[in-house]
């Protein structure tokens, strides 16, 4: 089998899906982006794509080691989710190849069924109650909320007490029997993280995601030993030698989302690491179907998984959702707050390829928010 085109697909609300074809018949499909840079990834994955075209598609371990290495500089963001993208795929027809979903070749099945949270709050979170009322109606058993909209980098009283305020809030909606994760985004430094975490404590958070910026690893030690909450983060880490100094400094949660840190085979491998330092597997994910999916694919397949996540309802899909991509929607209905096992070949998505191409069509331009402080300086988003 050969691999004769890929092609790329700039969809709403903010995403780029890839297709790689083989003369063989067998089309598999990829989620390459960085949300805020997809028409940059879009032009690395074309790229990359020189070093495909031609090739036997199930080689998947040499064009990785190629895509990643072969042009003597690596890593960042823009590069490893293209190669991400392309990585999916090419997992993606290997099972259609081998008759066999994903995860089967990945080892089979360790679990039945994979546990999933969605979003609340949005970017400035405020009245959350009753959005956790909602994602509960709809059948979930987690949630995960920003700590706080834009805030100054050492927190005020008010901005602390408003973080606390939320995620009391929060628990109160949920119950004990169910789950709450708090996002920061890196939003304060990791002196106020310092104080502000441990506080977190009585409402017992699944976890704290991104407390401190990525460029910040090397801060996370302490912050761990100040607190008994867990640590997550790893959106922002892109191949296991970036989570090992984190994995290192004690994080509970490694987060690497299946589209940014180099695909099933980088992320399987992350997981493995994950699993020397008795951390848990939660693959980020606000992004559509195909990334979904594969994060699943690593989920059935991985011992040290703790849930997923997935953006139904995130308030970044607008104009678009997940569902409207695919043409089986029942890969994605939660039964009791999880998703079923695909059992289809390869991802076991079956994407909505005119819905892909007209979206297409129509492109997006989808960018990050600046957010500034009081005295006008650049603030975290
Ligand atoms: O945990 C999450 O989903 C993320 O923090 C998410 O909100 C961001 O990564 C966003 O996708 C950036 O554009």
């Amino acid at each position: 089998m050969k691999i004769t085109r890929v092609e790329t697909f700039l969809v709403a609300p903010r995403w780029l899906f890839c297709r790689v074809e083989t003369d063989e018949g067998i089309v598999g499909w990829g989620e390459p982006v960085v949300e805020g840079r997809a028409h940059t990834v879009r032009t690395a994955v074309h790229e990359l794509a020189e070093l495909l075209v031609g090739e036997d598609p199930l080689r998947i371990e040499d064009h990785w080691q190629r895509m990643t290495k072969g042009a003597f500089y690596r890593g960042g963001p823009v590069l490893s989710s293209a190669v991400a993208g392309l990585d999916q795929a090419l997992w993606d027809i290997a099972g259609k190849a081998f008759d066999a979903p994903v995860h089967q070749l990945l080892g089979g099945p360790v679990r039945d069924r994979v546990r999933v949270y969605g979003w609340v709050g949005g970017d400035e979170p405020t009245e959350i109650a009753e959005a956790i009322a909602a994602q509960v109606e709809a059948g979930l058993t987690a949630v995960k909320m920003n700590g706080s909209g834009r805030m100054s980098r050492a927190g005020t009283v008010a901005e602390i007490d408003g973080v606390l305020a939320r995620l009391a809030a929060a628990r109160e909606v949920l119950g004990p029997h169910r789950d709450v994760a708090v996002d920061f985004h890196g939003r304060f430094t990791a002196a106020t993280a310092r104080r502000v975490i441990p506080l977190l404590a009585d409402a017992h958070p699944m976890f704290v995601e991104e407390p401190v910026l990525p460029e910040h690893t090397h801060l996370l030690g302490d912050l761990v030993r100040s607190s008994s909450v867990p640590i997550a983060c790893g959106e922002r880490l892109y191949s296991r030698h970036e989570f090992l100094p984190a994995l290192q400094a004690g994080i509970a949660v490694a987060q690497p989302d299946l589209s940014h840190a180099g695909g099933i085979s980088e992320v399987r491998r992350i997981g493995s690491l994950a699993e020397v330092y008795d951390a848990q597997l939660a693959p980020h994910c606000p992004l559509g179907p195909i990334a979904l999916a594969a994060s699943l694919q690593i989920a059935f397949a991985t011992p040290n998984f703790l849930i997923q996540e997935q953006s139904l309802g995130i308030h970044y899909n607008v104009g678009a959702e997940l569902l409207d991509y695919v043409v089986d929607r029942e890969m994605f209905r939660f039964v009791d707050g999880h998703l079923p096992r695909p059992t289809r070949p390869g991802l076991g998505v079956l994407v909505d390829e005119d819905a892909v191409r007209r979206a297409d069509e129509l492109g997006h331009e989808w960018r990050s928010p600046t957010w500034r402080h009081d005295d006008g300086s650049f603030a975290e988003w």
